[in-house]
């Protein structure tokens, strides 16, 4: 059956646990290719460049900005964050659906670009502002000043939450991760009816004609 990719985009406020569920819907379903982004924020302890992130310089980020190799692009938090646009086409073209982990920005200019797929979004709540912190703070990887700023950026984000198509309140995890497929499960059973389904049909009918 001829299939476009979606793309499915994933906001919360830094800590809420995008990047855990990310990774678990990608053990799930292997044929999810993760959106890698392009970042000026240096590595934290454990982040692979080319895995996590490809982490580059301000120069050469707006380089590719400028030469319209980012699908979208966001200052966040002070430093700038993209999704590069190549592979994203590739995948859309080989049917395959990609995951993105951006900010509220990044989830317009998505919804707004002329990829022409069918975007999902969905906006992950942490349970409540002090287990966000917590969250943060049980990462161990910033210090208490990035952390402090997370925070207060934490309800700006929070306030673009109806932006989106689903909104999961991420409290217990595995539960969160069930929410999550069976999101996925429906959007692709959509985005298979308004596709190929038609000329599946059509052969079925034509087989009973036979
Ligand atoms: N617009 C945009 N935002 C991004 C991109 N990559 C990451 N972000 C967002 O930038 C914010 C900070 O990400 P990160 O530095 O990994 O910190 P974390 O969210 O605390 O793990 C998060 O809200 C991410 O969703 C991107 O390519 N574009
Ligand atoms: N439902 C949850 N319950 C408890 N801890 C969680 C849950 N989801 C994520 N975490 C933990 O919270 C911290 C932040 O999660 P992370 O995925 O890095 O968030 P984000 O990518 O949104 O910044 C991590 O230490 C992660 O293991």
């Amino acid at each position: 059956m001829e299939r476009t990719g979606l793309l499915i985009i994933l906001s919360s406020p830094s800590g809420a646990g995008k990047s855990t569920l990310a990774r678990r819907l990608m053990d799930w379903d292997p044929s999810l290719r993760f959106s890698i982004s392009a970042t000026t924020r240096p590595p934290r302890p454990g982040e692979e460049d080319g895995r996590d992130y490809y982490f580059t310089t301000p120069e050469k980020f707006r380089a590719l900005v400028a030469d319209d190799q980012m699908l979208e692009h966001a200052e966040v938090f002070g430093n700038l964050y993209g999704s590069p646009r190549g592979p994203v086409e590739a995948a859309m073209r080989d049917g395959r659906d990609t995951l993105f982990d951006v900010d509220w920005q990044g989830g317009q200019q998505i919804r707004a670009s002329a990829l022409g797929g069918h975007v999902v979004s969905i906006f992950v709540l942490p349970p409540s502002l002090p287990e966000l912190e917590r969250r943060l703070r049980s990462r161990g990887q910033d210090s208490d000043e990035v952390i402090a700023g997370r925070m207060m950026k934490s309800r700006s984000e929070i306030s673009h939450w109806a932006e989106y198509d689903y909104v999961l309140v991420n409290d217990d995890l595995d539960e969160t991760e069930t929410r999550l497929r069976a999101i996925l499960t429906g959007e692709r059973l959509r985005r298979d009816r308004q596709g190929g389904l038609g000329a599946f049909v059509k052969d079925l009918m034509a087989e009973g004609e036979a």
